[in-house]
């Protein structure tokens, strides 16, 4: 195949961000109202040109306005305020996102509402009463589908599960409730602080994942009390659905974190099982990090994300996938669209052919692959081997001597450092 060759393009400087966690951090570190803030190092070009703290949570980086409670805050009312009012006497304002006080209806008098409410509606917070805060950076609130919440839960039914945290996952929080058995406890750990309206604080605590802060004291030792082997066996699973936006070293450490608060008596860290929602091209960074964890095939989806749903539609297919330390024969992906390969001992989408060369089932998009000769590996079937790159490229691309279409952080070709999801930026089909 000939390509064109395009020289002299002038290359724009490669600005990143890593972030440090220090030995006393988060004691020496300022604070806003997300709790400590990051330490972030600033990189142009692969130099270190500026150290700074940022806002942990809100990703436009250093300007967190937030120093103290929201001011809304006050007014919302509390769980026990709310279960305290009579069923046919509960108004929830819509357009306010809160409960209504008898004396305050005055206010919402055209805004739109639900009236009526009984205990197993309250169960139902991010399906029923909330409205997903997704434009904004700071929450990338996307609820997934029933479908994905069905898998996860009949998963951590198989593996025997008795505890579920349930960090960033509303709706699977929510589903484990609606169980009529009641046998898995779970509780919520999540930023946004309407889920205290329509849950104790056994049930949920306001947390921020990006740095292990929780909002109100007290919420330590309920988390350690959910967490810690008392006389009875607990089998814990921690789901995690971070905004895509956040850096993954942050989670790495949150999830760290967690195993150092699982230790029992015997002050042995107890062994979770793991499950991180996060895009596939993402594999790499998080199996640095962590190299007991793998990829599942499952493709997640959800209900308000446009870009991302379910191959099936025939829309887009999800990049989302489902890393974990669980071994991949133990999790059964449901319905055709998924097979058993034995060699691999995994589930795999029913596109993802065996290649007995590489040894794997190496699709990672959910596409079809095929083997080159020439790269040693597979590679999507809409690559073509390119001689002047020495690799298989899209047969459209453009010959560079620098690579500079590749990131440098997750390695993929689509996006460069600058634009790489793990620093902030919207992450997909840009
Ligand atoms: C379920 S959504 C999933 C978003 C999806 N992964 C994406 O980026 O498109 C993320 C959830 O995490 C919560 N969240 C966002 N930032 C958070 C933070 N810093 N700490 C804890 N929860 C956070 C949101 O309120 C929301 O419920
Ligand atoms: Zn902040
Ligand atoms: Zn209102
Ligand atoms: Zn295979
Ligand atoms: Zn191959
Ligand atoms: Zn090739
Ligand atoms: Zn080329």
């Amino acid at each position: 195949m000939s390509c064109r060759k395009r020289k002299n393009i002038p290359l724009l400087p490669v600005v990143g961000f890593e972030v440090r966690f220090e030995e006393d951090w988060p004691s020496q570190a300022p604070s806003c109202y997300h709790g400590p803030m990051l330490l972030f190092d600033k990189y142009v070009d692969g130099r270190k040109v500026e150290t700074f703290y940022a806002c942990s949570a809100q990703r436009e980086g250093k300007n967190c306005s937030s120093k103290t409670q929201m001011p809304w805050n006050h007014e919302m009312m509390s769980y026990d305020d709310v279960i305290a009012i009579h069923p046919t006497k509960r108004k929830f304002c819509c357009q306010c996102q809160k409960f209504i006080r008898e004396d305050d209806s005055a206010t919402h008098i055209k805004h739109e509402k639900k009236t009526g409410i009984t205990n197993a509606d309250l169960i139902k917070p991010s399906l029923l009463f909330l409205t997903p805060k997704e434009n904004t950076k700071t929450n990338a609130q996307y609820f997934l589908s029933h479908n994905t919440i069905s898998f996860l839960h009949s998963t951590l039914k198989r593996l025997q599960i008795s505890h579920v945290v349930n960090i960033g996952m509303p709706r699977l929080h929510e589903h484990i409730q609606h169980e009529i058995d009641g046998t898995m406890k779970s509780i919520l750990l999540d930023i946004d602080e309407r889920f205290s309206m329509f849950w104790p604080r056994e049930k949920f605590l306001q947390f921020n994942m990006f740095n292990q802060h929780f909002f109100h004291d007290g919420s330590e030792e309920i988390f350690d009390e959910f967490l810690q082997n008392r006389s009875k066996r607990k089998n814990i699973a921690v789901v995690l659905d971070p905004p895509f936006g956040g850096l993954v070293d942050c989670i790495v450490q949150t999830i760290k974190w967690m195993s150092s608060r699982t230790m029992d008596e015997v002050n042995e860290s107890k062994k979770f099982s793991i499950f991180w929602i996060f895009p596939y091209f993402m594999e790499k960074r998080i199996t640095d990090n962590f190299p007991f964890m793998s990829m599942l095939d499952f493709q997640v989806d959800y209900d308000n994300h446009k870009k991302f749903k379910n191959a099936l539609t025939g829309r887009k297919a999800s990049p989302v996938r489902i890393f974990t330390n669980v071994e991949n024969e133990r999790i059964v992906l449901p319905g055709e669209r998924y097979r058993f390969c034995v060699p691999c001992r995994r589930y795999v989408s029913v596109d993802n052919d065996h290649c007995k060369l590489c040894n794997s089932c190496p699709s990672k998009d959910g596409r079809k692959c095929r083997h080159c000769e020439k790269c040693k590996k597979c590679v999507k079937s809409s690559k073509l081997h390119c001689d002047s790159c020495k690799r298989c490229q899209i047969p459209s691309h453009t010959c560079r001597i620098d690579d500079v279409t590749t990131c440098h952080l997750c390695g993929e070709g689509s996006h460069r450092r600058k634009h790489c999801p793990s620093l902030g930026a919207p992450p997909l089909f840009k």
